[in-house]
């Protein structure tokens, strides 16, 4: 049987905005163009010439959280091209790989991965290659400030091929052939109805027999097949959201959603009494990471509520959660706010938060001595304090 999992007052005490901006925490799912400052977009914006919907910090800041706030996953994609148009140049791509690094680090992220789709960054003549450059160039930099400033923190990349198009192989390669200067993974992303992962096999196979480590967003605007297709057809590692993974959970009979008590609310006997379909089961049971994005899933649909979010059952029934920001520009976000509404909204606390920081930092595509060092040296010291 599972054991229940105990919300001690000694760390819900604890648990104000600050210790949770202060907590180590470690982030496998951010969109490097999701996460822009508006104050940046603004500047960039001026330089190259291209007309936003917005003049001013704050007006730009609401016209991304309110256009991405559509309920549909195709519709949150269209506020890409703003922040897309901005990153067509070396200067413009270091400048934000740079700033992103600082913002995580200053939210308390001391390891991150973070993803892009360089065949987005070609409108200006860049080269593939040139932009991975100057990704990379941008994100030491940011490493170098950041470590000035006290607060140390490690960022890889994931390169991403748009499942829409047809370059998966020639991205798969150009990761590859970054794989020593910061690039640990590869991923597919973009519009997922229509575009199953498995038009991309190509590119899995060849990455495979590179022993490349690669995730695939499955799951969020599509269901079980999608999941399945990523893990059975494609072999990926990890799940970008997979919050559908819940309707293959029922309780007596009744699908988990239908249930209508919010997941925090669940008794022991209750959680023992799920039962998992096969390809829930093969997920847990191989212990595949959930890379999950609450607030990303508000906005496109896939989440009523934070409060019945899957990813507190989820997480209650053990499998292997982590949460992510996704892209902290268009939802307003950052993983201390991400945290702060588990916390608030859905019975979370702060050994909660040490699961799934512990969670993504075992999932991590970094090699697993540097996992183990930033668990031992960074995490579990404030945790276990
Ligand atoms: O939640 C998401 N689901 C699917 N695709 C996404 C999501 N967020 C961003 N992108 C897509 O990934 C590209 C590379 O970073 C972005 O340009 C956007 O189109
Ligand atoms: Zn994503």
């Amino acid at each position: 049987m599972l054991e229940p999992t105990e919300a001690t007052s000694d760390h819900s005490t604890r648990l104000d905005a600050e210790t949770i901006r202060l907590a180590p925490k470690a982030l496998l799912h951010d969109h490097l163009d999701g996460g822009l400052r508006p104050a940046t977009i603004l500047e960039l914006s001026q330089q190259v010439g291209h007309e936003l919907p917005a003049d001013t910090v704050d007006g730009l800041a609401t016209w991304f959280a309110e256009s991405a706030d559509s309920g549909s996953l195709v519709r949150y994609l269209e506020t890409f091209d703003h922040t897309i148009a901005v990153m067509q140049t070396v200067e413009g791509l270091q400048r934000v790989a740079r700033e992103c690094v600082e913002d995580l680090s200053a939210d308390g992220v001391v390891y991150a991965e973070v993803r892009y789709a360089p065949e987005q960054h070609l409108e200006q003549g860049l080269s593939l290659d040139e932009v991975v450059e100057a990704v990379e160039e941008g994100l030491r930099e940011g490493e170098v400030l950041a470590r000035e400033a006290g607060r140390p923190i490690v960022v890889d990349t994931l390169v991403t091929a748009m499942r829409h198009a047809a370059k998966s192989r020639e991205i798969a390669e150009l990761a590859v052939r970054h794989r020593e200067r910061g690039v640990t993974g590869f991923d597919i992303a973009g519009a997922e109805a229509g575009f199953p992962p498995t038009r991309h096999l190509d590119a899995f196979e060849y990455l495979r027999r590179e022993n490349f480590h690669f995730t695939i967003h499955a799951g969020e605007a599509f269901g079980l097949k999608s999941i399945w297709e990523a893990i059975q057809w494609c072999g990926a590692e990890r799940l970008g959201h997979g919050v559908r993974l819940v309707d293959d959970l029922t309780l007596d009979g009744v699908p988990v959603t239908d249930v209508g008590i919010p997941y925090a609310d669940w008794t022991p006997e209750q959680l023992a009494a799920v039962q998992l379909g096969p390809l829930a089961a093969y997920v847990r049971d191989r212990r595949i990471p959930l890379e999950m994005c609450p607030s990303s899933n508000l906005q496109t649909g896939a989440a009523p509520t934070i409060a019945s979010h899957p990813i507190t059952l989820l997480d209650r029934l053990r499998f292997r959660v982590t949460l992510n920001t996704d892209n902290r520009l268009m939802s307003g976000t950052s993983m201390s706010r991400e945290m702060q509404l588990l916390v608030a909204e859905a019975g979370w606390d702060l050994h909660h938060l040490r699961r799934v920081t512990v969670n993504a930092m075992k999932s991590a595509f970094l090699p697993f001595d540097q996992r183990l060092e930033i668990i031992e040296n960074q995490i579990k010291p404030f945790y276990d304090d």
